[in-house]
């Protein structure tokens, strides 16, 4: 029986402070072997019927690489245009990426055909098998950064392009592009708070009392 003192949920709840979506990556390679950790550490999650709906591919190939960062150029092109005015001006001084310095690219999908699991808590809320991979990644992300290594999360993308950049089965859904790195910087402040673009506000707010 293992047991975590308050010392350890001390620890745990700074981790989760000081978690970040990082777009600013130093250069320096990753230890070997430190993706595949984190991927272990992301097997552990819990998932609908123990389906383990997660799929991921490392994207080392500069050829494929050079396609996802375009593919994100012009993705958020289309963003801008879809604001205006100051808010407009303000998404355009936000850096959504750190593709290009990331030394480590991994794209992360649902397999939505397997077996695993025999369909178990999916018959009503097929959905589920999303949800299990977004949890796999979450757990990934604090993982990382109790090695000291930034995740950066990017959504600008167009699926269909991702799915033909990286050849991988048509029952896959595309759910994260990850760049993967030592963050330039550690703050406990997420980046578009201190870009006044958003603020995280508190638990109250999201909860209803019935
Ligand atoms: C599903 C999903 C998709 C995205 C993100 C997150 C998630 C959960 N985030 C990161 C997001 O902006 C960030 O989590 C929030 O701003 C809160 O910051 P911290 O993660 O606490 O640093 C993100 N960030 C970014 O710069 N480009 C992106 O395309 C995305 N896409």
């Amino acid at each position: 029986m293992v047991e975590f003192d308050d010392t350890f949920r001390q620890h745990l709840r700074e981790l989760f402070v000081w978690r970040r979506d990082v777009r600013r990556f130093r250069a320096d390679p990753l230890p070997a072997g430190a993706i595949d950790r984190l991927i272990e550490t992301a097997c552990l999650s819990p998932s609908v019927g123990l389906s383990q709906p997660w799929r991921f591919v490392t994207v080392d190939d500069a050829a494929r690489r050079r396609a996802i960062i375009d593919n994100f150029t012009a993705c958020n092109a289309d963003a801008l245009n879809c604001y205006s005015g100051e808010r407009a001006a303000r998404y355009a001084t936000l850096k959504l990426s750190g593709l290009e310095q990331a030394p480590g690219h991994l794209a992360v999908f649902a397999d939505k055909a397997s077996d695993i699991g025999h369909g178990l808590g999916r018959a009503t809320m097929p959905e589920t098998t999303e949800y299990s991979v977004v949890g796999a990644i979450t757990a990934m992300w604090l993982a990382a950064r109790a090695e000291s290594i930034g995740i950066g999360w990017v959504s600008i993308l167009n699926p269909d392009r991702i799915h033909a950049v990286l050849d991988v089965p048509d029952t896959w859904k595309f759910i994260a592009y990850l760049c993967i790195g030592y963050p330039e910087v550690e703050c406990d402040q997420p980046e578009l708070e201190q870009a006044k673009w958003e603020h995280r506000r508190g638990a109250d707010e999201f909860t209803l009392r019935r």
